[in-house]
């Protein structure tokens, strides 16, 4: 009897096993034998991108396994990546741990721009585009608040290193690039080491670190246990959820306390609340979803452009460190637009190739987002010939586009000259860092220009060197985040 109930349990385990994980007809090649909840989880390596690559070498451009318990493709090929980024039915992204925010939609799903999907995605992005736009980006007042914060960086560095003093870079670039934001949204200028930015700064890195471990894959994969996990104070999720969420909370507050609707706006808070006055606005801005999705674009704009900022000024430092030659044909190049009595100006770039050069090959080492922000499919579809179901996760291998020989020669080395024809930058249409397709990086152009105002700022005030006889490594961490090792440079002040 005991046989038979245990013969009748295996069967329905299997069925129910087939049923819910084989992959449908024609769906891309991959591994075949997913755990239930883990996936192929140890098919893959404890290194993420190092074992997402394997799948590529082992199966192909188009792979269809199971990261966790979601169905996914990982797409590596440069021009499969551009079709898939610019179809409809890839342009969802899937929900990012939703179980842990105070301020959803009223359908449950996230606010804002980075995860939310349909017309209020739709509507959020534009809003936000076009107003970003008005209070600085592209514009000569964001290049300004951008350069103060560069130059106030720079001095605190000095003053760091007066001693002679080795220091690591990256946590004053973190600092700094959340307060350019900061003054960007709230308009309020505050100093560098602010407890509140300090505070946001902390949640970042609590986020980043969470969000890439195992604790955060699982509470992607197993929400139920990551929810019962963090109830019994194992982890600390919501608490960096909601403590994020206050800090924007306390801003629109205080925005509410003291600007008038019929006033002209002072700066991206002012703006959106008298957006949502407008009864003409879209629904994604009225009654509770309104008021969810500021806190949601608020909180994005944070988490999408602070670390990936300050990582790639953390790498252009190393990479500096390394290169005294590169630093002086750099300074050279500016030197001969400025004549070395006064800082370059962003409207300026055109006039240091080298420089823009620099710049890009920055962002194809640093690769600070290997598989781009996560699409999912929202319907059922077709994409090279495979099937791909709705809700299949999309990985978009942008690391791998960006150190593909076929595209780049050699590019393991770090030779920003490839980027230069007759003596002008030319983009190569292959450099992705951004992403492609209308849901691409909104962050574009501010990353841009932050970033050629801090390096030109860099260079311009110091002289960098390693700390010790050895040139700093060069190879990424193994993280989900591709990081550097840490590392101190010494910075010699040369004015
Ligand atoms: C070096 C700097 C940066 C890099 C490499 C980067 C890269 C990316 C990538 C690859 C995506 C996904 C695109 C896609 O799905 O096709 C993305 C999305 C996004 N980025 Fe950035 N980003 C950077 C800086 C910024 C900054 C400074 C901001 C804002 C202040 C920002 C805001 C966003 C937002 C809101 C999205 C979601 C867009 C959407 O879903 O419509 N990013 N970024």
């Amino acid at each position: 009897m005991l046989f038979m109930v245990l013969l009748l349990f295996l069967v329905v385990l299997s069925w129910w096993y087939t049923f819910k994980f084989l992959h449908p007809r024609g769906f891309p090649p991959g591994p075949r034998l997913p755990l239930p909840l883990l996936g192929d989880s140890l098919t893959l390596d404890s290194n993420f991108v190092d074992g997402l690559d394997k799948l590529r070498i082992k199966y192909g451009d188009v792979v269809g396994f199971y990261l966790g318990p979601m169905r996914a493709i990982l797409i590596s090929d440069l021009a499969m990546i551009q079709e898939a980024c610019s179809k409809e039915e890839m342009m969802d992204r899937p929900q990012f741990l939703p179980d842990f925010r105070r301020y959803l939609l009223k359908n449950g799903e996230l606010a804002g721009i980075g995860f939310s999907n349909g017309i209020n995605w739709t509507e959020q992005r534009r809003f936000t585009l076009h107003k970003l736009r008005d209070f600085g980006f592209g514009k000569a007042n964001l290049e300004r608040v951008v350069e103060d914060q560069a130059e106030m960086l720079c001095q605190r560095l000095k003053e760091l290193t007066a001693n002679g003093e080795p220091v690591s870079t990256t946590y004053v670039f973190q600092i700094s690039t959340i307060n350019a934001l900061w003054t960007v949204l709230t308009g309020e200028t505050i100093p560098l080491d602010d407890p509140k930015i300090v505070k946001l700064n902390t949640l970042m890195d609590q986020f980043e670190e969470t969000a890439a471990s195992p604790i955060g894959f699982m509470a992607q994969a197993i929400p139920m246990a990551a929810k019962l996990a963090n109830k019994l104070g194992l982890v600390d999720i919501s608490k960096i959820f909601n403590t994020m969420e206050d800090v924007c909370i306390s801003a629109i507050e205080s925005h509410k306390a003291d600007f008038e609707l019929g006033d002209i706006p002072r700066d991206f808070i002012d703006a959106y609340l008298q957006h949502q006055a407008n009864p003409e606005s879209g629904a994604s801005f009225h009654g509770e979803d309104g008021t969810s999705n500021l806190v949601g674009v608020i909180v994005d704009l944070f988490a999408a452009g602070s670390a990936t900022i300050s990582m790639t000024l953390t790498w252009a430092v190393l990479l500096l460190a390394n290169r005294p030659e590169l630093q002086k044909i750099l300074n050279k190049e500016i030197h001969q637009v400025t004549a070395g009595n006064r800082l370059i100006s962003y409207s300026e770039r055109t006039k240091v190739p080298l420089v823009e050069a620099f710049i890009l090959e920055v962002q194809r080492k640093a690769n600070v987002a290997p598989f781009s922000l996560f699409r999912q499919a929202n319907r059922d579809c077709q994409f090279q010939g495979y099937f791909i179901p709705k809700g299949t996760v999309i990985l978009p291998n942008i690391g791998r586009a960006l150190n593909n020989p076929e595209m780049f020669e050699n590019p393991e080395e770090f030779k920003p000259e490839r980027y230069i024809k007759d003596g002008k930058f030319s983009h190569a249409p292959n450099a992705i860092p951004f992403g492609v397709g209308k849901r691409r990086c909104l962050g574009e152009t501010l990353a841009k220009a932050e970033l050629f105002i801090y390096i030109t700022r860099f260079l311009y005030h110091f002289d960098i060197k390693p700390d010790g006889d050895q040139p700093i490594r060069e190879t990424l961490m193994p993280t989900a985040f591709a990081k550097p090792y840490p590392f101190k440079v010494k910075l010699t002040s040369k004015v």
